[in-house]
């Protein structure tokens, strides 16, 4: 049985026997309310099936967040809910507040109540619009409706609105939304100019019989919760879920989050959790470089992050963020932050770089990447040569050499000679390695990237065997470590939802492991005669 549990520390609740009022809690999980010892003890052996694998803790330094209330495995399934409020993202192109689908031409139709863009007409009642209209058509100068084809930040007010209406359609997912972090104070002291904006539409120009309080924190519940999602449209919107908001961010996460195509979204833990340790999900993602992730949580979340990862300068040893010395050339420099500035500091030889000189010159290898500069010309010397300047210049896993290694990836995506699949497998083998580090256990992307070598890697040993060397016990293992590849994608992939590209994904693995199999058995029975 859970442990005892708490008492007090005023967490009210219903007992889950006999229905009175009852202080006690579940050890494990914290939700489930006990009148007293007996009551719990007699309903423990319907309660273990149901009890959660995560507790909601809160401390003064992280707030609210989840923990794990047991030993966890890689893979356990934590939470599977659907939103309480999906709406357009804060800053984006024309959307129909209908249907979320997009809006294309310059002739859109508009809802004739409020005059916001509509796909079409039918929209203007739909049931997703159909309560926002009223308050959305008080802005009878249409202040707010975009005029025009093109990224706005107009649609920022309509996420706190949705919040707002649900007071009345649906009261307990607005007490969610009230209990949300909001950081709306630091919001309006930053004087953060799309707080205000918003605020002051939704009090000034609407006049919503809210105090003025609630409209910063709903506001500010939308920028600190809401989640970017995909559409049923296929369009990007943003979500808020009422578990999902509890995980807070770490840069090495534990957690791995999957959208299905009907907005559910489910977590699951990607390697084993201790009991009472934080279960993480990563903001930002975690293939960001450290400045870009300090930046978007102090900024939009109003934290500085103290994870593992933070909190080691070489980022668990993978110098993701980490320029190349270029004095000594032999080591590299690392983040220190001297009187509350970030300075990069070699290892060797203590020269030092300010944060501007190491952040211009990704941006100038990054602008070169995008415009393709680095490769030009679609030979493989070039590519190899290219990604050996960007080592020249940074650690070789560092974030810049996995975009120079996608991007050449992209292009050598055709390349099914010899070299251009042992170039595209050693790429491809480096990126798993270092997505192992900073993605770890069953994440999607490494199920990608597993399946993506593993394809090649049995293209490349298919090419070779037809060019004909009779008995190779060295192919032979390389098949072996492919099928081991595809095993693993598939086992992760088909974690995925059901209603996602999982399902497709799963069943891609498996008909090349099936290949794969085939061709391993092929080799056997050679390497039988051979021998
Ligand atoms: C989506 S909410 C997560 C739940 C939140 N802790 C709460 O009390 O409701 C995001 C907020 O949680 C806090 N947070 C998340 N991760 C954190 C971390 N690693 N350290 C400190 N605070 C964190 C920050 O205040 C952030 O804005």
């Amino acid at each position: 049985m859970r442990t005892a549990g708490r008492m007090g520390g005023g967490d009210i609740g219903t007992c889950g026997v006999c229905h009175t009022v009852a202080s006690l809690t579940c050890g494990g999980c914290g939700s489930m309310h006990y009148c007293g010892k007996e009551h719990q003890r007699q309903h423990w052996p319907k309660h273990r099936v149901e009890c959660p694998p995560y507790k909601v803790v809160s401390t003064p330094e992280a707030g609210k967040h989840m923990v794990a209330s047991r030993k966890l495995t890689a893979g356990q399934m934590l939470v599977y809910e659907s939103p309480v409020v999906v709406a357009p993202l804060s800053i984006c192109p024309l959307l129909c507040l209908g249907c979320h689908g997009s809006i294309t031409g310059d002739d859109f139709p508009r809802c004739p109540k409020c005059w916001w863009p509509l796909c079409s007409l039918a929209c203007a009642s739909s049931r997703l619009h159909k309560g926002e209209c009223a308050i959305l058509a008080l802005d009878t100068k249409h202040i707010a409706p975009p005029t025009e084809q093109g990224e706005t930040p107009r649609y920022d007010v309509i996420a706190p609105i949705r919040c707002l209406l649900l007071q009345s359609t649906n009261p307990s997912g607005w007490q969610t939304i009230l209990d949300m972090a909001h950081h709306s104070e630091q919001r309006q002291l930053n004087k953060e100019e799309q707080h205000l904006i918003t605020v002051r539409y939704l009090s000034d120009v609407l006049k919503l019989d809210y105090d003025l309080d609630i409209l910063n924190q709903a506001r500010g519940a939308v920028a600190t919760n809401g989640m970017e999602i995909r559409s049923d449209k296929n369009t990007r919107v943003r979500a808020m879920y009422p578990l999902i908001r509890l995980f807070n961010n770490s840069c090495a996460p534990n957690v791995h989050l999957s959208v299905a195509y009907n907005g559910m979204i489910q977590a699951r833990t990607t390697v084993p959790v201790s009991v009472g340790e934080p279960l993480c999900i990563c903001y930002t993602g975690a293939l960001m470089p450290i400045w870009e992730r300090n930046e978007t949580l102090t900024l939009s979340y109003h934290f500085s992050c103290n994870c593992p990862r933070c909190g080691d300068p070489t980022e668990l040893g993978t110098h993701f963020s980490s320029p190349r010395c270029p004095d000594c050339v032999q080591s590299y420099l690392l983040p220190c932050t001297w009187l509350g500035e970030t300075v990069w500091r070699c290892k060797l030889c203590k020269q030092e770089e300010s944060n501007a000189q190491v952040l211009e010159n990704v941006k100038i290898w990054l602008q070169r990447i995008e415009m393709d500069d680095i490769f030009s010309g679609c030979s493989l010397k070039r590519s190899k040569a290219a990604l050996q300047e960007v080592e020249d210049d940074f650690h070789p896993q560092h974030y810049v050499w996995m975009r120079a290694a996608h991007s050449a990836l992209y292009r050598m995506s055709d390349n099914n000679t010899e070299q251009g699949l042992n170039m595209r497998i050693k790429i491809w083998k480096r990126l798993v390695a270092l997505y192992t580090v900073l993605e770890p256990g069953l994440t999607k992307r490494r199920g990608m990237s597993l399946l993506e070598t593993g394809i090649i890697m049995l293209r490349a040993a298919q090419l070779e065997h037809r060019e004909g060397e009779p008995f190779m016990p060295e192919l032979l293992e390389r098949v072996r470590t492919v099928v081991k590849y595809l095993d693993e994608a598939s086992q992760i992939l088909s974690m995925e939802p059901t209603e996602s590209k999982g399902p497709a994904m799963v069943q891609k693995t498996e008909e090349v492991k099936a290949e794969a199999e085939q061709f391993l058995q092929r080799l056997d029975s050679e390497t039988v005669r051979a021998e």
